[in-house]
């Protein structure tokens, strides 16, 4: 043996600075618990990162922020992908399994206004281009108007700041990440505001065959499991990412529960409903609630 074998893991992002910092965690993760590895960022820019002035619902097809991380990660440019959980399409391809999950970061949304606006004056334009947000958001301020505001968390913070929005809403997990709690004007709790499935989990994705035992410290069961329950009730209500579909898993013990939201298209019925049970049971328990919901119970 000639010294020690280094062996080379590349680690591929979206060229955000969220997606870039996300990646940075693991990076750190994998390097505390095998410095023997030499670990390289590898960016990219996305389909969803490149067309930013349309709605995402307007461009449709799913998974905009991972098809090009999919093809290097294929063609052996890079060896995993780091993903956020909520970004990713509820299929995913066979030869790319998710190989686990980050333990999850605070999974609630945040409103950020413009300093002097208040929530609570007569009307004000808030930006978000998520159903889930937008929907939940008329029930608690049915004064405000809401337009859609497309791009990165950076982008959007600028937008909001130069154009014609009052405020906006962005998940916690990510301002966190980016060291910008400082801007957030309140914070909403889950029940004001149902998280999206797999909001705050990193997702990390690999190649089938490769070996990916190095990840086992960073990687989180509960995660897993959660994920496992949030994306059933997703897949049941049969949504892509931009479905205004909420879902909330929680693990106590050997119990999970479930808060869910599902709202048939273009309809103002928003259905709220919970389950719980055991574990074991986490994808049976999102694929019943769903079956709740959208039978209308
Ligand atoms: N769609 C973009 C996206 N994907 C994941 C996060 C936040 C980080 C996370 O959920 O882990 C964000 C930004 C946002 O919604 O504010």
């Amino acid at each position: 043996m000639e010294g020690r074998i280094r062996k080379r893991i590349r680690i591929g992002s979206r060229d955000s600075r969220l997606a870039v910092t996300q990646s940075q965690i693991v990076i750190e993760a994998i390097r505390k618990a095998h410095p023997e590895l030499e670990l390289e960022l590898v960016t990219m820019k996305t389909t969803g990162d490149k067309i930013l002035d349309k709605s995402l619902d307007k461009v449709g097809g799913k998974g905009l922020f991972v098809k090009e991380l999919d093809i290097a990660l294929r063609e052996g440019r890079i060896d995993l992908s780091v993903h956020s959980l909520k970004d990713m399409p509820m299929e995913i391809p066979e030869d790319l399994p998710l190989i686990g999950y980050s333990k999850r970061e605070d999974p609630r949304d945040v409103l950020i206004l413009k300093d002097g606006f208040h929530m609570e004056e007569e009307c004000g334009i808030i930006g978000s281009s998520s159903k889930r947000r937008v929907l939940q958001l008329k029930k608690l301020y049915p004064n405000l108007q809401f337009e859609t505001i497309r791009g990165n968390v950076q982008t959007r913070i600028k937008k909001m700041e130069e154009q014609n929005y009052n405020g906006i809403v962005l998940a916690l997990a990510g301002i966190k990440r980016l060291g910008l709690e400082s801007i957030v004007t309140r914070v909403l709790s889950t029940e004001e505001m149902i998280p999206a499935a797999g909001q705050g989990i990193l997702a990390i994705q690999g190649r089938r065959g490769l070996d990916y035992s190095f990840l086992d410290t960073f990687l989180n069961k509960e995660s897993e499991i959660i994920s496992t329950c949030e994306r059933a009730f997703v897949t049941a209500l049969d949504g892509g990412c931009s479905s205004p579909i909420a879902a909330y898993a929680q693990i106590k013990g050997n119990e999970i529960s479930l808060q869910g939201l599902y709202c048939e298209e273009d309809s103002e019925d928003i259905r709220i409903g919970s389950i719980h049970g055991e574990v074991e049971k986490a994808a049976k328990l999102g694929e019943t609630l769903a079956r709740q919901l959208r039978s209308g119970r």
